[in-house]
């Protein structure tokens, strides 16, 4: 198989049998021989997906559920980048708050506070649209002051770009918290469709102090809900009860997708991954598209790739507690791609339906009518413990042919 790895398989024998004796050759085939047996025990899936569905989160589970812990050294980075990830998503919602004019209301709302020798919201938001959005502000304080004492500290391993975005964090966090905590802030949160902020990060923007703290330390909580985008394919394997996994990981923008098809070869099962949560957002890389349209034409052409045609392929469509919350204020009939929707308002189940059967709608043949599809949350590891486990199962049966499967659970 061609892909790039972190884990690299291990490499099948070979040696040019012309400089090859006849006992060693017989070695030889019977290490290919050892070799192809463990190939055709083993089962090997392959997360596709658009990106940001899910699919490194779900690779992250499979080491929570089935690896070893992580190393300090792990926790370090995955720190700095729960940090960086903060000051970019505060990053959008001050430029948000302009665009949709609500100064004025964090005005009104600052002074009807009594905040004491403590600043104002409007105070934190000029601060932090000086520093995070505009840059008008003086060069950073030295970060070895910052970073005295933090278990955290700099993260060479998160890179530039996350470093310097955690920096940031530490300098502006109380600001952040002040400006978080605002009934502004609550409506800017609830018209978040067009700036793309990863829902995730509401659960830090809660916790500033935590992980603002000298002795901050990721939690696997922490660990699952960060975010770096996959620009690499990576590969892990794991041996659950006695039988051997290897699951890879891709990149799921459009840029990234290229490198799909070095990884097509001897896959047991595609794990395609849509997020159910972004049926009102558009791309990151391509603001005009709808990223519910993307997946489903995404998944249409993986469903009816040739590569595909022995492999199961499963369906799982993830964010359920996104879209949950979402559904509530974000008609899925407003959506243009999805005005045909006229199930009721604020439905989850209707919702879940309804996208089911537009991603049934991108077969050409019905294949996956016995397929099971799992609505799926991949932060949450008792759930992704569940749907694994009996994706596991089932592949390891071996009665999954060229289709997914439908759990409700
Ligand atoms: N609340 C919630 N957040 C999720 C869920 N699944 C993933 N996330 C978060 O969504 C963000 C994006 O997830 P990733 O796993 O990085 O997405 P990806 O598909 O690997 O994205 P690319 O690498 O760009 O292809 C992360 O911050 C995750 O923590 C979910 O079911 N619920
Ligand atoms: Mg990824």
């Amino acid at each position: 198989m061609g892909c790039g790895s972190s884990t690299p398989a291990e490499p099948a024998p070979s040696v040019a049998p012309s400089t090859v004796s006849a006992p060693a050759n017989k070695e030889v085939e019977n290490a290919l021989e050892a070799a192809k047996v463990e190939d055709e025990g083993k089962i090997k899936m392959l997360l596709l997906g658009a990106g940001e569905s899910g699919k490194s989160t779900i690779f992250k589970q499979m080491r929570v559920l089935y690896g070893k812990p992580r190393s300090d050294d792990d926790l370090k980075m995955f720190g700095c980048v729960a940090r960086s990830n903060i000051t970019v998503v505060m990053r959008k919602l001050v430029a948000h708050l302009r665009d949709l004019g609500l100064e004025e209301d964090l005005d009104n709302e600052s002074k009807a506070m009594d905040v004491g020798d403590g600043m104002t919201p409007r105070q934190a938001y000029d601060e932090l649209l000086a520093h995070l959005v505009d840059m008008t502000a003086d060069a950073p304080q030295d970060e070895s002051e910052v970073y005295a004492g933090d278990w955290v500290g700099a993260n060479q391993r998160a890179g530039m770009g996350a470093n310097a975005d955690a920096l940031l964090f530490m300098q502006h966090h109380d600001c952040i918290k002040t400006l978080w905590n605002t009934e502004t802030m609550k409506i800017v949160w609830n018209k978040r469709a067009p700036i793309n902020v990863i829902d995730a990060h509401f659960n830090y923007l809660n916790d500033i102090d935590r992980i603002a703290a000298k002795d901050f330390k990721p939690t696997t909580q922490d660990v699952l809900m960060s975010r770096v985008r996959t620009t690499q394919v990576i590969q892990e394997k794991y041996k659950i009860d006695g039988i051997d996994f290897e699951i890879i990981d891709v990149g799921g923008q459009r840029s990234e997708r290229r490198k799909w098809i070095d990884c097509f070869d001897n896959v047991t099962a595609v794990i395609f991954i849509a997020a159910l949560s972004e049926y009102d957002q558009t791309l990151a890389e391509a603001k005009r598209t709808n990223r519910m349209v993307e997946a489903l034409e995404l998944f249409r052409s993986v469903c009816n790739n040739r590569a595909f045609e022995n492999t199961s392929i499963l369906l799982f469509l993830n964010k359920k507690d996104i879209f949950a919350e979402k559904i509530m204020y974000s008609d899925i009939a407003d959506q243009r791609a999805f005005s045909d929707y006229s199930g009721p308002t604020q439905n989850y189940d209707e919702g879940v339906l309804y996208f089911i059967q537009k991603f049934k709608d991108c077969l050409l043949d019905d294949d996956f009518n016995d397929s099971f599809i799992h609505t799926t949350c991949a932060t949450d590891t008792s759930n992704m413990q569940f749907v694994l486990d009996s994706t596991r199962t089932i592949l390891m049966a071996g009665n999954l042919k060229k289709s997914g499967f439908l759990g409700a659970d």
